[in-house]
């Protein structure tokens, strides 16, 4: 049903600037798992996370869910009553298929948690009251400069005892760390198939697009944000994800 990632596979003169649109994704499901190390297991664990902290009669949110993998994780996972999970994506490609994906899972599913798929930007999008945000691999693509408001509004929406679960690439301040860790995540990718031209190609078209933060701006940053605690519960070489407390 979904293809083979070859898209940066033939050489260009030219490397665009990477975009979510029709030809990510279609390829998207193989991308991740084979660019993004440990993302099954973050997946299937953020449903479990998210079946601790979903309030009876509550909203989740999926915020930059793509083709909805932690939605549907989620659905999986979360029994409180009443919940629904509103998942937003601002690249229609996405949120055309996140749809199909999700509707083919309503029938695999026997009481499924009601799943409202909305092609809307983030950064804008009004915030209702909730218990559970996502942030699967999206804010590292949100311009830094609107990170910071971002997560406040989430803060302020997520009603208390509320939690967001945010996942993220790592940048490290230290060199060798930064090296060390960096060459591993290519050694993974090699292991997984892609050619050095792949990810070269791939590492031009995402190096203005994509910027990660370290592990000290994301704390400090939710702390600004007004969350009172933040700890890591999964890291893969550069790759993590925390979970942000009321
Ligand atoms: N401002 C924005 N508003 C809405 N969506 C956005 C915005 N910026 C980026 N996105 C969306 O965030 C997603 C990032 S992918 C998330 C994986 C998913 N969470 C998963 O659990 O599989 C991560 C990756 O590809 O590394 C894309 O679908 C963008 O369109
Ligand atoms: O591929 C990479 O190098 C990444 O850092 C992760 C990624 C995964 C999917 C789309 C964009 C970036």
């Amino acid at each position: 049903m979904t293809d083979v990632d070859k898209l940066f596979a033939t050489p260009f003169s030219k490397v665009a600037d990477f975009a979510f649109d029709e030809q990510v994704a279609r390829v998207f499901p193989d991308m991740i798992k084979r660019s993004v190390p440990g993302y099954p297991t973050i997946i299937e664990s953020i449903g479990l996370i998210a079946a601790q902290h979903a309030q009876p009669q509550s909203l989740i949110y999926d915020l930059g869910c793509s083709l909805g993998a932690a939605t549907q994780s989620m659905r999986r996972h979360v029994g409180s009553e009443g919940c629904q999970i509103v998942a937003i994506d601002n690249a229609a490609a996405m949120v055309e298929r996140c749809r199909e994906y999700l509707s083919a899972q309503d029938a695999m599913l026997e009481e499924p948690l009601p799943a409202q798929v909305v092609l809307g930007d983030i950064v804008n999008y009004p915030l209702a009251p909730c218990s559970v945000v996502v942030l699967n691999f999206t804010l590292q693509f949100v311009k830094p400069e609107e990170r910071l408001a971002l997560l406040t509004r989430i803060r302020q929406a997520l009603q208390p005892g509320g939690v967001l679960i945010l996942s993220e690439k790592l940048n490290f301040a230290d060199t060798n760390t930064q090296q060390s860790l960096e060459q591993l995540h290519y050694a993974f990718k090699r292991a997984n198939g892609y050619s050095d031209l792949e990810i070269a190609q791939k590492r031009s078209a995402i190096e203005y697009v994509m910027l990660p933060d370290t592990q000290e701006q994301h704390q400090q940053r939710l702390q600004q944000a007004g969350f009172s605690h933040s700890h890591i519960w999964f890291q893969c070489l550069n790759f993590c994800s925390m979970i942000a407390h009321t």
